[in-house]
């Protein structure tokens, strides 16, 4: 292990990097409160001022994946497809077996200019998680309890509320609607087998209900369907703590632009549709497994300097305050003022783990998920 790399592993480093990311994103919070008042009077400057001030908090992830872990996703596409990529409103289809499959996401809607604007369908509850979650809730995004009965008013607004956004957007819907685990894949192939669909290998049965929703409020605002498809090489099984502590890992993701048109508008033609497609991208796992690669030629989209320069920025004015802060404390000579410090310190900390904790894959379901079993084999 090289010096730089047992640096990067060391916890003051990642105790800095989630100090920085916990302030900055509760002042970024802050910044979206005051926005409050503009809403009633310019919704579309007030939209993209929230846009902004994602992009300062999401980026900042981006830039730790990116250029702390030194993590690069490659792009399997084709360049015709790619031109569109950034240009157009779409509906992003992605598989969901990673923990970290949400910051390679967002690393490709920064490649392409839309991390600030782009959007998902995620569960009610990460819309309490503080930071990201009340980011969130002003950023539009769509939260569902994956109760159709009771999402279905919100979520049909929280489309249609989209259809004047004022920046370009991608929609992320994750169909199989939770994270793959051998029990839920197990569960979910009962159904398959019950309603005569082909069984999957390494995908959960797609809920459809959403994505058909999806596709029919938005037709008219988005363009086409993306349909990506995410591993990883060697059958590494990613975790946010590996990126903090700055493992570099190797992603790849097959994106395929299937033009809005082409999806039937009749829901059972649309589950049918979204079935199918589900069992292509099942297709394109196993061959990746046996092959390392996905179809298609790869293109290069280079990582951005805004991400890290953005993060540099954060980083040095709130170690500069802290520096400041803990310098006062301690000439204070005040044990309450001390006590205080050290307490917040085990809050930081504490409340960092639990939001980690969020993305991880329960430890109580089987992960040894297909898509990586290659590499146990
Ligand atoms: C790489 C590119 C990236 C681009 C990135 C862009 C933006 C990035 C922005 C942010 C990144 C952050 C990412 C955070 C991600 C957060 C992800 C989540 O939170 S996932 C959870 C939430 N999402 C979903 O649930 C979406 C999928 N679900 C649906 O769409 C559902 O339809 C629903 C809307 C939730 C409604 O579900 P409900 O169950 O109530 O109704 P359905 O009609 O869908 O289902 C009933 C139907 O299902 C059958 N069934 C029963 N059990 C199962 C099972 N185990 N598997 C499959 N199917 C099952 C059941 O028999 C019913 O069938 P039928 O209708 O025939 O009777
Ligand atoms: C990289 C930045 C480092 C900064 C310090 C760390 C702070 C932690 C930041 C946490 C960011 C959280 C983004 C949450 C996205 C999690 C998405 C997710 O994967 O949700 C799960 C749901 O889809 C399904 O849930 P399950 O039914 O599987 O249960």
């Amino acid at each position: 292990m090289g010096l730089v790399q047992w640096l990067k592993s060391q916890f003051l480093c990642q105790l800095i990097i989630c100090y920085g990311f916990l302030v900055s994103g509760l002042l970024i919070n802050l910044l979206q409160i005051c926005t409050l008042p503009l809403w009633p009077i310019n919704k579309q400057l007030a939209r993209k001022i929230n846009c902004k001030l994602g992009y300062s908090l999401t980026s900042q992830s981006v830039a730790i994946l990116e250029w702390w872990s030194g993590t690069e996703v490659t792009l399997y596409t084709d360049p015709e497809s790619c031109r569109h990529y950034g240009k157009e409103n779409a509906i992003v289809i992605l598989n969901h077996n990673f923990e970290i499959d949400f910051l390679c996401g967002w690393s490709f809607c920064d490649r392409f200019g839309l991390l600030g604007s782009s959007k998902c369908l995620a569960k009610k509850e990460l819309s309490y998680m503080p930071i990201i979650g009340w980011m969130w809730y002003f950023l539009e995004m769509v939260f569902i309890k994956r109760k159709w009965e009771e999402d279905e008013t919100c979520f049909v607004q929280s489309l249609q509320n989209l259809r004047d956004y004022p920046e370009k957007f991608w929609f992320l819907i994750q169909c199989e609607g939770t994270r793959f685990t051998a029990e839920k894949h197990r569960i979910s192939m009962e159904v398959a087998e019950k309603k005569g669909l082909p069984k999957l290998k390494h995908h959960i049965l797609p809920r459809t209900k959403g994505f058909w929703v999806a596709v029919q409020k938005l037709r008219g605002t988005v363009a086409a369907v993306y349909c990506c498809t995410l591993n990883f090489r060697n059958g590494e099984t990613p975790t946010l703590r590996g990126v903090i502590s700055g493992t570099t890992y190797h992603p790849d993701i097959y994106i395929r632009r299937i033009p809005l048109g082409s999806v039937p508008e009749d829901e059972t033609e649309c589950s049918a549709w979204l079935h199918k497609l589900y069992q292509e991208k099942d297709k394109f796992q196993e061959d990746y497994i046996q092959t390392g690669r996905f179809p298609g030629p790869i293109v290069t989209a280079p990582r951005s300097p805004w991400t890290l320069i953005n993060w540099l920025v954060w980083t040095s004015l709130l170690l500069y305050t802290l520096c400041l802060v803990l310098f006062q404390v301690v000439t204070s000579g005040s044990i309450l003022t001390t006590l205080a410090t050290v307490f917040l310190c085990f809050a930081v900390s504490f409340g960092v783990r639990r939001m980690i904790g969020e993305t991880e894959i329960r430890k109580s379901d089987d992960i040894i998920t297909p898509v990586c079993q290659h590499h146990i084999n």
